[in-house]
């Protein structure tokens, strides 16, 4: 059980020290978005480059991006360890993927609440990761979508059909009280943005999300 906290809602003056903040989690997620996927713009390759050359824990990239077949390596090259393209957007995922393995980084899937994770099991054998957005995405600080979770299971069938190390994120609107129905329902992988970083005690919320995920061991 893995958390990853979000940096999309920390003091963006602040990056190096919000990074210390979040030592004990597992990753770093850095919600890149472009204004044109998603209706926000946050950061790039040069800010993601400079994040990844001082964190304590690797970074785990979420690209809300259009053209990913351009711009996902990229991110990979940039020192992310665990790279994340929304299927919407991908020309080619299969390649993205080789890409993105061929750099030395994770490759990962996401699907936006809208979109159904059927058509794409097949892809299954080219990732590391699926990524079920449990909210529009976008934004930080919005309300868990609970109707995302037959998706997730939906994804931890697939995958333990499938066999090897594929992993199952969940992200939006994580807390300490929706982390357990997505880690009952199989996610191995938590990211959390204001759950995290809304806290006093960045560490002490990781460690209580890590131990409530860890009630529902799925393996
Ligand atoms: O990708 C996104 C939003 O698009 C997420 O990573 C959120 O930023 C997580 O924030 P919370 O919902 O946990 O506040
Ligand atoms: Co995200």
């Amino acid at each position: 059980m893995q958390i990853s906290p979000s940096i999309l809602n920390s003091d963006f003056a602040n990056l190096q020290h919000e990074l210390q903040r979040i030592a004990d989690a597992d990753w770093a997620h850095v919600d890149v978005m472009d204004a044109h996927f998603v209706p926000n713009l946050t950061l790039g390759l040069p800010v993601v480059e400079a994040l990844a050359k001082v964190s304590p824990v690797p970074l785990d990239a979420h690209l809300m991006i259009e053209d990913p077949d351009r711009w996902a390596p990229d991110y990979a090259e940039a020192g992310c360890r665990s790279v994340t393209f929304h299927i919407e957007a991908a020309a080619d995922p299969r390649a993205i993927a080789r890409d993105l393995r061929a750099a030395g980084a994770r490759a990962a899937m996401a699907l936006k609440p809208a979109t159904a994770f059927g058509p794409y099991e097949e892809l299954l054998p080219h990732l590391d990761m699926v990524l079920v957005m449990t909210v529009e995405p976008g934004f930080g600080g919005q309300s868990f979508m609970a109707d995302q979770l037959p998706k997730v299971r939906q994804v931890r069938e697939a995958v333990r059909r499938h066999g090897g190390e594929i992993w199952v994120q969940v992200d939006g609107g994580v807390s300490a009280s929706t982390i357990e129905q997505c880690a009952e329902a199989g996610a191995d992988v938590f990211v959390a943005g204001s759950a995290v970083y809304g806290a006093d005690d960045a560490a002490a919320a990781v460690s209580e999300l890590r131990e409530l995920a860890s009630r529902h061991p799925h393996h």
